[in-house]
């Protein structure tokens, strides 16, 4: 899987190369580039953005520095095997779902916005070219889609057969199928008590049956409590 990082701050992608991901590189099941979008300017500012048509207050980002690089990192040709994931407020929810899918690609192009976003025709450019995604990470705004990007990368790679020393790990995770897309349980390890606080006495019984249908419950309960809208059976 080779993932590109378009951004006006290329520094933010430098923290891949730790942790769990660093080793993914480092084995190459996955080949990371960051790349300045001021590359792709010509003029002595390296100016990336522009007053909005309209009028409103911020700046947009400007079309062509992104259609030089879609040149250079994509060619011209349209590739719908090729996703350009654009992290924006206004995106449809990124969820489970869309990392597992998107686990499977083999090359994701990320456009990293700043300011009051990147001029549409962009998106629209692309749209006729590879297959888009605009996603969003959550009803909150941050000052850039880099953070955004960083965490879709996360949730993306982990699932990349090979990338976790324990794939079974990711059966029993909130939100995975497996786990009926509820909460993850909670979760306890020794002491079996801790400043007053005991393990719950079934996962100390040994008796798989009672622990599978406890942790269920759990989920259950947690996921009625804070999360309703994924209970599909109430
Ligand atoms: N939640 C999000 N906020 C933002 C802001 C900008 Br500016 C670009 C992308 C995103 S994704």
């Amino acid at each position: 899987m080779r993932l590109d990082y378009l951004t006006i701050f290329p520094e933010f992608f430098d923290v891949l190369g730790i942790s769990l991901l660093g080793k993914a590189v480092d084995n190459g099941i996955v080949d990371i580039h960051a790349h300045d979008l001021r590359t792709w300017t010509h003029d002595r500012h390296r100016t990336v953005d522009d007053t909005p048509c309209g009028g409103g207050a911020g700046m947009v980002m400007k079309p062509d520095p992104w259609g030089e690089a879609f040149d250079d990192l994509l060619g011209a040709d349209p590739d719908p095997s090729v996703h350009v994931v654009i992290p924006t407020p206004s995106g449809t929810p990124f969820r489970q779902d869309d990392a597992a899918q998107l686990s499977h690609a083999d090359r994701i192009v990320f456009c990293c916005g700043r300011y009051e976003g990147i001029d549409h025709r962009v998106i629209d450019y692309a749209s006729e070219h590879w297959s888009v995604h605009e996603l969003s990470l959550g009803d909150y705004v941050l000052n850039g889609g880099e953070v955004a990007a960083l965490a879709m990368t996360e949730a993306i790679v982990r699932l990349v057969p090979g990338v976790l020393g324990n794939p079974e790990s990711l059966s029993e995770e909130s939100y995975s199928q497996d786990q009926e897309g509820l909460l993850e349980y909670p979760v306890y390890t020794r002491p079996a008590s801790w400043r007053g606080w005991d393990v719950p006495e079934v996962l100390m019984s040994g008796h798989h049956g009672h622990i599978a249908q406890w942790r269920r419950e759990q989920s259950r309960e947690l996921t009625r409590r804070r999360r309703p809208d994924l209970l599909t059976d109430e």
